[in-house]
């Protein structure tokens, strides 16, 4: 892969969405100034800060800068002043479906990976995550989060719908995923209770004679809930749909050690969109305290996506070379001292700028791979 020039959309958002994303970029900047990439970044309003400014959680600008990007690199959105308001009609949550809907982002993949050092102070059993390495594929632009929603006269109702083709294209990226990495993919439903889930199970077995190679299982979300945390290492990759997808990733968070490692990215039909699972977690806006890493480890998505596996592979390295030597904010301090956003966002870039390149881990520039669509 030769040099590259890369325009990079970003969405930095709300409440520690600029702090964490302004560490991303010090970190793409780094791989930028050390392989000879030109990044450039396009700062676009989305979220409260866009409805501050314009009245619109997505300006149109935004969404047509998204267009013209090479890639999307998006932090957070919410605030608690419509999060505690539910009456309120324009809402930061709204801007983020849309702009997903918009950019036909139908397929969320979020890796999940119990990093070994951090394992001994993980609240999990430490020899059950040891070695727990799993990826979500979740779909995001379906299901009860997109059907048709509303008030009655003394209640209210979300509906859920699921078409076979929204259901085969995500499955077809996670049948090929399983075949790169160990050959395994469960599907989450509730097929015992809801009519869409029995959909996505009828899908799943029609599309699995054409991946022999792939074992398929089938698990009830509650059932997975539990799973999760009494045998992550069960899983490779995990089917599942809109909200299904959105409530176990956090909860796996638990097995990496934090929410603020999580990164993910967003595919489909037109440009990609890279963020970590995490929201804006307003109580810590501007107190430079937040976990840049899962924002940074979604840049390093980003890479992979642009094809530049070595440099995505030097990012995931100086990320460990981080947790390796407890360059850590709080999330992940105790019982060592809190390092800021800003101090691990740094130690990272120079870190990517300085490290041997045959230093890097092999498994750390396959599990790159794995994530490639
Ligand atoms: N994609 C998104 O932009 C996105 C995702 C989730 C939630 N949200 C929005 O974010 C707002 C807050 O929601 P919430 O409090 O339920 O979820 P949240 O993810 O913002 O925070 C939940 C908890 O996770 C931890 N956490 C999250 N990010 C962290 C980080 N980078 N470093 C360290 N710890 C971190 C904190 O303990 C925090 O209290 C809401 O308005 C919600 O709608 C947005
Ligand atoms: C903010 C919210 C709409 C969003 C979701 O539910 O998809 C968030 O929780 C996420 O995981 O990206
Ligand atoms: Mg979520």
């Amino acid at each position: 892969m030769g040099v590259l020039t890369k325009k990079i959309a970003v969405l930095a958002g709300d409440g520690i969405g600029p702090e964490v994303c302004q560490e991303a970029i010090k970190v793409l900047n780094a791989v930028g100034d050390r392989f000879g990439h030109t990044f450039t970044f396009d700062h676009q309003l989305m979220g409260a800060c866009a409805i501050d400014a314009t009245g619109d959680p997505l300006p149109e600008e935004t969404l047509q800068a998204c267009f013209e990007a090479d890639a999307v690199l998006l932090g957070a959105i919410g605030d608690p002043k419509y999060d505690n308001n539910p009456a309120a009609k324009v809402r930061p949550e709204q801007g983020l479906l849309r702009l997903r809907k918009s950019l036909g982002l139908y397929a969320n993949i979020r890796p999940v990976t119990a990093y070994e050092m951090l394992i001994p102070h993980s609240p999990l059993k430490n020899d059950r995550i040891a070695g727990a390495d799993m990826i979500f594929f979740r779909e995001l632009t379906g299901g009860i989060y997109f059907g048709e929603k509303g008030r009655t006269e003394d209640g209210a109702y979300d509906n859920c719908t699921y078409s076979r083709h929204e259901i085969s294209r995500i499955a077809h990226l996670a049948f090929k995923a399983a075949q790169n990495r160990r050959g395994k993919l469960t599907l989450v439903d509730k097929a015992n209770v809801l009519e869409t889930s029995r959909l996505w199970r009828e899908v799943v077995q029609e599309l699995s004679p054409s991946y022999p190679d792939v074992k398929v299982d089938y698990l009830f979300v509650d059932n997975a809930a539990m799973q999760l945390i009494l045998n992550p290492k069960q899983f490779d990759v995990i089917l599942t749909e809109n909200m299904f997808g959105d409530i176990l990733s956090d909860e796996a968070s638990v097995i990496a050690g934090s929410l603020g490692l999580l990164p993910s990215s967003s595919v489909g039909d037109a440009v990609a969109l890279f963020e970590p699972i995490h929201g804006s977690y307003p109580q810590a806006k501007g107190k430079n305290i937040a976990n840049p890493i899962a924002t940074i480890l979604s840049a390093a998505m980003m890479l992979e996506h642009f094809g530049l596996l070595q440099e995505a592979g030097l990012v995931r390295y100086a990320v460990e070379e981080a947790l390796d030597k407890k360059i850590v904010t709080q999330d992940l301090a105790s019982p060592v001292v809190a390092y800021s956003t800003e101090q691990v966002g740094t130690f990272v870039a120079s870190c990517v700028m300085g490290g041997v390149l045959e230093g890097l881990h092999k498994e750390n520039v396959q599990l790159g791979m794995s994530t490639v669509i």
